[in-house]
């Protein structure tokens, strides 16, 4: 890589600001799938081995209200991490000032620190997201080298991934990728520069607004498109079939006009789905094809739609996959999720990559991802990257 890579760091004593992506799955503080945390235990050991103080930065979940921050505050996680480590793990429920500046002042050589939820700071201007250049540099400020570890986020513009890595380059000190952002752009590189075909991208989710602009590259790239899960609905709005109280984005609906136009038979839909009429794993539920009912919403594709995703990838030869079929974290809504997982483990002499954080959760959870050939910590970040898109987390690491 052209990229200065944390192994060509001397780290003893210095303190080492990393961003890691711990935006785990998390509900009421118990963590649903710590696949993103276990990744980012190599450049963590590596700094702490190697006598660093490692102080972490990460998002977790998106903070609009005061509300969420009760829910989504970094601390399961930060102790979480200390079990994963078997050491103690400083946990600081803030995001500036002197609390954090003390604490960090304290450590001592192979300590860990974890620096509360970065975006807290969104509800004041979206400092976080926004990249506001002054926190940045006061993040900066903390530290006497940065790492950026976070694949997963690769994609987004933040004060904590891009604006650290600039503050510090301007003050002649270094900005260095982490091991697994190393480790995920060559593997995902290598698949997708030349890939076997037939090359079939299957989109699903619930990231319609953030994800839908992908398929039009990927319609110029891949065999066939299979778009699942929540992505759907948008789908057919566009198509004028009714689509009940399911998730959809209706400014998007023009967008999903064009790409199916532009697509032809290559975009594959689901053509029936598991509705229910609350978004609850016990609400009554049946199978729809077509319309949805009015006072339903479709949380799962259905049968049918699982026998001609099958056949869609019967002979592919590459796979990529982001996004959920359904709302797999229930029960009953994890069926389209687990037969299209199952299958993808079936296909002899195929390439099979699944990203993201929730598809990542869902292939482990039901059991499939050890048939799988890569599980990338990264769903948005993939997608951009597969684009052929420059990721500003990995463009404003210090080059070599
Ligand atoms: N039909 C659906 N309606 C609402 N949410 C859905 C639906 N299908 C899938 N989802 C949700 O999509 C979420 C994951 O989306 P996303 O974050 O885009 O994927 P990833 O993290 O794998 O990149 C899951 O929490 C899942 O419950
Ligand atoms: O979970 C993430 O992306 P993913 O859901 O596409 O896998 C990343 O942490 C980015 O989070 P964001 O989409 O709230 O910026
Ligand atoms: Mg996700």
């Amino acid at each position: 890589m052209a990229k200065l890579t944390v192994s060509d760091l001397d780290v003893k004593s210095k303190k080492v600001l990393i961003r890691v992506d711990f935006n785990v799955p998390i509900k009421g503080g118990v963590i649903g799938n710590d696949n993103r945390m276990v990744a980012a235990l190599p450049t963590i050991n590596y700094v702490t081995e190697n006598g660093g103080k490692a102080i972490l930065f990460s998002h977790l979940g998106r903070i609009k209200t005061e509300d969420d921050k009760k829910e989504l505050s970094l601390r399961p996680v930060a102790e979480h991490l200390a079990e994963l480590l078997n050491k103690p793990v400083t946990f600081v429920p803030e995001t500036r000032g002197a609390q954090l500046e003390d604490a960090i002042n304290n450590m001592e050589d192979g300590d860990v620190l974890v620096v509360e939820n970065t975006r807290f700071e969104d509800l004041d201007g979206k400092k976080e997201s926004g990249n506001d250049p002054e926190l940045g540099k006061y993040w900066a400020s903390l530290g006497d080298v940065f790492v950026n570890d976070a694949f997963g986020t690769a994609h987004r513009s933040h004060a904590s991934n891009v604006g650290i890595s600039e503050a510090m380059k301007a003050e002649g000190k270094k900005a260095a990728a982490g091991y697994l952002l190393e480790k995920e752009i060559q593997f995902l590189g290598n698949a997708v520069d030349d890939p076997k075909t037939p090359f079939v991208a299957i989109l699903g989710g619930a990231k319609v607004s953030d994800k839908i602009g992908v398929i039009n590259h990927l319609l110029g790239k891949a065999d066939k498109v299979i778009v699942g899960g929540g992505m759907t609905y948008t789908f057919y709005a566009a198509k004028g079939i009714k689509i009940g109280n399911s998730l959809v984005e209706e400014d998007k609906i023009e967008l999903a006009k064009e790409i199916m136009e532009k697509a032809g038979d290559k975009l594959v839909l689901p053509v029936d789905n598991v509705v229910a009429t609350e978004f609850n794993n016990d609400a009554p539920s049946q199978v729809a094809e077509g319309d949805i009912p009015d006072g339903y919403m479709a949380l799962d594709i259905g049968p049918k739609s699982v026998q001609l995703f099958k056949d869609t990838l019967a002979d592919a030869k590459t796979v990529v996959w982001n996004g959920p079929m359904g709302v797999f974290e229930m029960s009953n809504f994890a069926k389209g999720t687990l037969e299209v997982g199952k299958f993808l483990g079936t296909l002899s002499d195929a390439t099979t990559i699944v990203g993201g954080g929730d598809s990542t959760a869902a292939v482990q959870q039901l059991g499939v991802a050890d048939k799988l050939t890569h599980i990338s910590t990264g769903g948005g970040a993939s997608l951009e990257y597969l684009e052929g898109k420059t990721l500003p987390g990995i463009a404003a690491v210090s080059d070599k």
